[in-house]
Formats: structure tokens, sequence, C-alpha cells
């Protein structure tokens, strides 16, 4: 998301008696008030934000604190104006329970650190008489690194820099906003000023009306983002026409730079509370129908739950998934939720055959097993509904995906379940800590190792595909490159391959799986793409990186650590053939790159998706009547409010679906929001025409066919696969979608099944004889650099008679690393 889009809200929960012992997380810079409508708060005992009080009734003083005095770098004492509370400290040391207002619009960027300005948490120590003690923490350090005294009424009163009689043309930098701002407002005209002010000025009114952090302050008050350039305009307008000599000099003393942005912004907050009350009141109700704040209390069963959680954490194949199984299995009642269909249906299988009756929810089917208390599903099929006994959610750290985050997110906060079971690697452990906070379950973590350490081979396959091995996995990132090595290592060695990549559907992916984990047959090479990441069991010894590129839809950029790790992480699997895991490299050079991935820790996730549910899209709706779907989905993205941490996850699919349903008229919102869900390709246009035809004939209120023929044979060239793997993805469309909507809408989901099935069966046979380049490939004119390539292979390689690609990373990095130099230098 782009930075900016978004507000959040951030709450300071401070002791009941005397804000001591108050620990803030603050992420970014806000207003922050020790005002009168602290008193208001604390008898209310609820949590607060500005957005639940006038933005009057806060100091503006601690808004002067953080945003035009504090120096993070000098932390000085700084003083406020306002009364502070002036009960002695108390004894009492209840930190629960009441807040006061400390409230916040945080821009959230996508990369959570950078919108942490210079304060990550404020600590007030205490009230003593008339002076409270602010610490202010930085909590990345983890240490207290500044002190900050604030003083109350009667100090005040005394000092030089709030004595009114004393405010000159020196003090304008001290004067309260909300008295500059009425002097501006009862102005007649304004003060002559010399040109160069007069440009000076124009100038930080610009770098007002770009910055980023006002527009984010802004917020707080209900400024949206799209209509903050227009506030900033005729504000500047009002302040031409009366502002006095004295004020505009110091501005423009300030220059157009940060400061003066800060300085001028609560003069801005004044104006826009008078001038735009309709607007504010507009965004206001529009953000708070876009509310995605507070999301554990949506499940307000789950959180009636005292529930146990258990993160199993460790990297890949060091049995999290097999602990957590023994206890769904040895449970009443249990749930696993999968991050795959694929992996749903190998916990259904194998659970049911050790003797655990057990059914499979997915999308696209429902198989009810008789008598089964446990269920295996997707995560995004978990039904918040039903009570268990132990619930497994597999791979938590995938909360973390742009996408499908939201999924895992809701099943963590909304599952009742007695015992809920994490597995996953480290990156979100903070964040399930801090989700368990809130939600109040109790968390234990188990810490696992890889059963074997996973070797490097450093000898690597010396850019030769001739040199692989019996139980090799060769990884690469691109259905062309699958088919280019398979063919290579067909024509040139001895050994078969089986193939694995996502757009299989996953009973050709389990049947390629179990081919080459058979050892008694001559496929012993698989060749994959990252589908083989995560889900399936396969008897792997090494795998080897073709590249380490990937394409972004934009450019070759390195494939991510974690999911090299991930990948690598495969080979060696307790108990089979291979218990020892080996990963390697094709080329010499790329073997670098291999090492450092390995060698990384897990990156840090601070946050978790989410994503609303129809209902809040539904309300937000009735705000926004007169616009398409699609644009209602942009509309939420930009105006919902989400705490700090949260993301919403990205739906520029979901979008895309929406702009072609457009036309089709009589869908209602709901059926819109559905459709938009299905899981078809949006690249692929006949997988997304067959789409449009189902919404279209669903809207006439008639029964959905298919309309598609079956070939009779399996492929002969890629086009006829390409158009096998097309077809299996409408018909799982089609079976997904009979089961969103009411019965009898899709009624050939059993006809669908079969064809389905019978698919799937093709694409495993074609993919045995595949024999042939990517349709794509044969299209493909030789660029330049290939031609280069080829030109400059050494001799020894020719003798095989194929191109073997060359490594991309070392040029990448080369030109990264370049990159920097010049930015360092510049
Ligand atoms: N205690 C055990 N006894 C027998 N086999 C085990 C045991 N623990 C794990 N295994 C086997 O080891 C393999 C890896 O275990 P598992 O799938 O649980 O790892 P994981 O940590 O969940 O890996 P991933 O992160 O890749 O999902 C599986 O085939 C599993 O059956
Ligand atoms: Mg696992």
């Amino acid at each position: 998301m782009a930075r900016g889009q978004t507000a959040s809200l951030f709450r300071i929960y401070a002791s009941r008696n005397n804000f001591s012992r108050a620990k803030i997380l603050l992420p970014t810079r806000i207003f922050i008030s020790l005002s009168q409508s602290k008193n208001r708060l604390l008898e209310n005992n609820r949590c607060c934000s500005l957005f639940d009080v006038p933005y009057r009734q806060f100091s503006t003083n601690f808004l002067d604190l953080f945003t035009r005095r504090f120096d993070p770098e000098n932390p000085n004492e700084v003083r406020i104006s306002k009364s502070v509370d002036k009960r002695p400290p108390s004894s009492a040391q209840d930190d629960e329970g009441s807040s006061f207002g400390i409230a916040g619009a945080n821009k959230d960027s996508g990369d959570s650190i950078s919108t942490v300005d210079f304060v990550e948490s404020v600590k007030f120590v205490g009230v003593l008489e008339n002076r409270v003690e602010v610490e202010i923490c930085n909590v990345n350090e983890g240490s207290v690194t500044h002190s900050v005294k604030v003083e109350g009424e009667e100090e005040r009163s005394n000092k030089d820099v709030y004595d009114k009689k004393k405010v000159g043309k020196v003090n304008v930098a001290f004067r309260d906003p909300v008295e500059l701002y009425q002097e501006l407002r009862n102005a007649q005209k304004n003060d002559k000023l010399r040109r160069s002010d007069w440009e000076t000025l124009q100038e930080i009114f610009s770098v007002l009306a770009k910055s980023g952090w006002a527009a984010n302050q802004a917020l707080a008050i209900y400024i949206g983002m799209s209509f903050f350039p227009t506030a900033v305009s005729k504000f500047r307008e009002f302040f031409f026409k009366r502002c006095s000599a004295e004020l505009a000099i110091h501005i423009v003393t300030l220059g157009p730079c940060d400061e003066a942005v800060k300085f001028m912004f609560p003069i801005f907050v004044e104006y826009c509370i008078e001038e735009f009350p309709h607007e504010i009141k507009r965004f206001r109700s529009m953000t708070e129908s876009a509310d995605l704040t507070k999301p554990h209390t949506w499940f307000p069963f789950a959180r009636a739950m005292k529930r146990k959680i258990i993160y199993h954490c460790g990297p890949t194949n060091s049995g999290k998934t097999y602990n957590a199984l023994q206890c769904f299995m040895e449970a009443k009642k249990g749930i696993y939720c999968s991050p795959l269909r694929l992996l749903a249906m190998e916990v259904f299988d194998k659970v049911n055959a050790l003797g655990v009756y057990c059914s499979l929810l997915t999308g696209q089917e429902k198989k009810r097993v008789p008598f089964s208390n446990h269920v295996a599903c997707t995560v995004e099929m978990v039904s918040t509904d039903e009570l268990y006994d132990v619930a497994v959610i597999d791979e938590i750290q995938m909360m973390a995906d742009p996408y499908r985050g939201y999924a895992w997110t809701r099943a963590l906060l909304g599952l009742k379940a007695d015992e809920i079971h994490l597995c996953g690697d480290p990156s979100v452990l903070n964040v399930v800590r801090k989700i368990c906070s809130e939600t109040g379950d109790e968390l234990y973590e188990q810490n696992y190792d890889r059963f074997k350490p996973l070797v490097v081979e450093a000898k690597t396959l010396l850019g030769d595909l001739c040199n692989v091995r019996s139980g090799d996995c060769v990884v690469a990132f691109s259905r062309r490159e699958i088919f280019e090595v398979k063919l290579t290592i067909e024509k040139y060695t001895k050994h078969r391959c089986c193939v694995i990549y996502g757009a299989l559907p996953p009973e050709t992916r389990r049947q390629q799986a179990s081919l080459f984990n058979d050892p008694d047959n001559e496929f012993d090479v698989l060749v994959a793409s990252d589908a083989v990441g995560m889900g399936l069991n396969l008897n792997i010894k090494r795998v080897v990186f073709n590249s380490l590129t990937k394409y972004n839809g934009d450019k070759n950029v390195p494939v991510p650590a974690s999911q090299v790790k991930q990948i690598a992480g495969r080979a060696g699997r307790r108990g089979s053939r291979y218990p020892e895991g080996l990963t390697t490299t094709l080329h010499l050079d790329d073997l670098g790159y291999l090492i450092d991935c390995l060698k990384q820790p897990f990156d840090e996730v601070k946050k978790a998706g989410l994503f609303p549910f129809f209902e809040q899209v539904e309300l937000f709706a009735g705000k926004l009547p007169n616009v398409t779907f699609s644009q209602l989905l942009e509309k939420f993205g930009e105006n919902c409010r989400l705490d700090g941490s949260y993301f919403l996850c990205k739906h520029d699919h979901i979008k895309k679906i929406a702009n072609m349903l457009e036309k089709v008229r009589g869908l209602s919102l709901e059926d819109r929001f559905y459709f938009c869900f299905a899981p078809v390709n949006i690249r692929d246009p006949k997988a997304m025409h067959h789409l449009l035809r189902f919404a279209s004939v669903y809207s006439h209120k008639v029964p959905v066919n298919v309309a598609m023929g079956i070939p009779k044979g399996s492929a002969r060239n890629d086009e006829e696969l390409l158009d096998l793997e097309c077809k299996h993805q409408v018909l799982s469309a089609y079976l997904w979608l009979s089961n969103q909507f009411k019965e009898g809408s899709f009624p050939y989901a059993k006809k669908v099944e079969d064809m389905a099935t019978n698919i799937a069966e093709l694409l495993g046979q074609s993919l045995l004889n595949a024999c042939w380049k990517t349709a794509s490939r044969q299209t493909r004119k030789i660029g330049p650099q290939q031609k280069e390539n080829s030109n400059s292979r050494p001799k020894g390689q020719q003798k095989v008679g194929y191109n073997r690609s060359t490594s991309l990373i070392k040029a990448h990095m080369r030109k990264r690393q370049e990159e920097d130099t010049k930015e360092v230098t510049a």
C-alpha cells in the first residue's frame, strides 16, 4: 500500500488514578494531550482516542512538544502550558482500564518502521504536585533514551515563554496556535511583505501541500487524503489575505522545511475545523464505516473463551506440523487449517488412514466423512462458529502474506477452540505475541530445529544439467524454465523428470509427487517451481536452484531469502530414503547468494493482513451509493482505519475482476463481492472470459452451466497443455462458485467435478510425455542479450547441444552494488 493511505488509531493506556507506569506504543508523530479531556476520559474509564474527543479539547501544547520543539538528538526539557492532573500519586498501581487521549493517524507505508518518526513509546512516570514526568523511550533500542519534564499550570504561569504579556515578535514560536488562528481570522487585511518573503511563504505552502506528514496528521481531524490539497490551497488563500508581518516573518525565518510545516499545521487544523465542518463530517462517517481497528473485538465468542495458543516455531522440515497433528488427532473434535488445497487433502488422507474420521472442506470440495469430528480445510474456509477442542493453523507466517494474510489473521482471532496450534517460522512470532496480549489468550512457544542440518554442496552443477543425480529437485521460477530443464535433462541424461508448478491442479501435483517419491520407477528427478516450497511430502535428497532470480511482473529480481530457505529446506526428510538434505545451485555464480540466504535470520514481520468481511464493505457502500464496486474497494482502501499491527491486504486482482463484471447488470453487491474472490488467474483471458459468462448467466437468474468441451487425449504440445490447465481452472472456479452461491444457481457441480478429475488425469499423462518447449518460448524472438550469451558460451559447454541459461544473479548483484555506490557518492 502506498505510503499514507491508511489512518490508524493508537491508544495510550494509563493507570486509572495517576498515569503512573503507563507504557505506550506510539507508532508515529501525533497529537499528544494531557488536556482537560483527560478527566472525562478517566471518568468514563474506557479507551479513548482523538476520534472520540473534539480536537479542541486536546492541548495543542503537547503537539508543540512533539512536532515543534522535541529534538530526538537533543532531548531538552520541554514545558506544556495547559492544565495537568495535579492529584498526588496514588498507591494504586492498576495499569488497566483507563486511558487518556493520545491518538494518531498513522500513514501505513507497508514497511512499518518507516512510519516511526522519533518516538515509539512514552512512559508517564508519575504526577507530582504540578509536574508530570514523562519518559520517552525508544523501543527499538530497548532502553529509555529521553526524559521530558512537563510542568503544570502554576509553574508555567511564571515562565516567560508562556507569559502573554511578554509574547512579542520573538515569541511567535511559542504562542498558542488557537490564538494565532483567531488573530488571523479577525484580521481585516494582511500586512505588507517584501516580495522575497512572499515568495518564500508560497514555497512553504507548497511544502505543506506536499507534506506526507501533514496529510497524515490531518486524517486525525478527518481531513481525507483527497481533500487535503484543496484544504491547504484554501488555507493559503485565507492566510495570505490576513497574515501579520510578525507571523509571516517567523514562518519565513523557518524557511520551506518540515519545521515550518509543523509550526503551521496546528493553525491549519483550526482553520479546517471551522471552515470544513461538512467535509469533516462526511469523511468521518466514511472512515467510521471503514473501521478495521480492534479486529479482535469482531469475534466476541472467541474472546469469551480462554484459549491456549501453542506456537510450533522452527525452520522447514523440523516436525512442527507433525507434532501439531498429533494433538489434532488426539482431540475429540479438531480442525486443521491448511494454506493449500493440496495440503488439506494430504492431511485428510493421512488422518483417515490412521483411523481418525476426518472430513475435507475446501472452496471447491466438501467431502463429509460419516461420524467424523475432525475436518481438514483450507484456511479461507475455516468456520468461526463451530466449537473445537483443538485447531491447527499451518504456515502461520502466511498471516503476513500481502494477498491472503487476512485468512490466517481471521483464523487466529476468530477460531473457537480451547487449544490452537500454530505452525510456522519465527517471522510472525512477535505479531502473534502482540495479538495474544490483546485477545488475552495464553501463548506457549515451542521451538524446533531441523532433524539434520541442511548441507550446501559447494561444487554446484557447474552450469551443466547433465550433472543432476537421482533424488534431485531442480527448482526453476518460471513455467518456461521448468519445461526447458525437463527437456534438457531427459534429452541428455538417463533421468526422467516429474514436474510440479503452481498452475497444475492439486491432484496432478500429488500424482507427480507420488511418482517421484516411488523408488520403483524411472522418474527420479523432480523439476519444480516455488510451489514445491510448501505442503508436499517429497523424498528430495538435493535441491538444485536452476536460477535464483524470478520475474516479478516487471523485471527479474533475486528470489527473497525467506523463500530460498523454505525451498532449500525441502531437501532431506525424516524417515525417508534421504534423511539428510543437500542444496546447491546450477551455476557457481549463484552459490554465494544461496549461502547468504541460508545464513540470514528470518525477517521479523511487524503486521498481519486484514480484509473486510462483506458486511463491512456493505456498510461502507451505504456512504458511497453511486460508485462502482471497484471504486468502492479503492475508496475503502483509502479510507479504512487500521491498528498498528495490521495492514490491509492487496486486492488489485479483486478490483480487476470487479472492473470486468461492471458491465454485468443485475448482480447484487454481495454477488459481486463473492464473484470477485473466485479462484481464477486474472492474467488468463480465457479463464476471465468464462468467469464473466458465469456471472452474466447468474445475473439472469438462470442455472449456470459450463459450456466447455473436454479433450479426449493428453496434450501433444504446450498449447494443448496450457488449454488443459486453463480448463481445469475454469472448472475449479465453477465448483468454488457452486459452494458460495445458493443451491440451484450452479447445479452441475457433480458433472463438473468429474470433468475436473478427468482433466487432472489428462494433465498428469501429458506431463509424463511432455518433451516440448513452451508455447511462449516457441514464439519468442531471441534478443540481443541471449545471442550474446550463446556466442560467449565456453566451447566445452557446446558439446551437449543445448542452450544453457547463464546466471543472472551475479549481474543483478553487480548492478545493485553499482547503484548503491552511486547513491553513496551522490
Ligand atoms: N516425531 C516424528 N516421527 C516420525 N516422523 C516425523 C516426526 N516428526 C516429523 N516427522 C516427519 O518429518 C517430516 C517433516 O515433518 P513436518 O512436516 O512436521 O515438518 P515441518 O516443520 O512442518 O516442515 P514445513 O515447515 O516444511 O511444513 C514429515 O514427513 C514428518 O512425517
Ligand atoms: Mg509443516
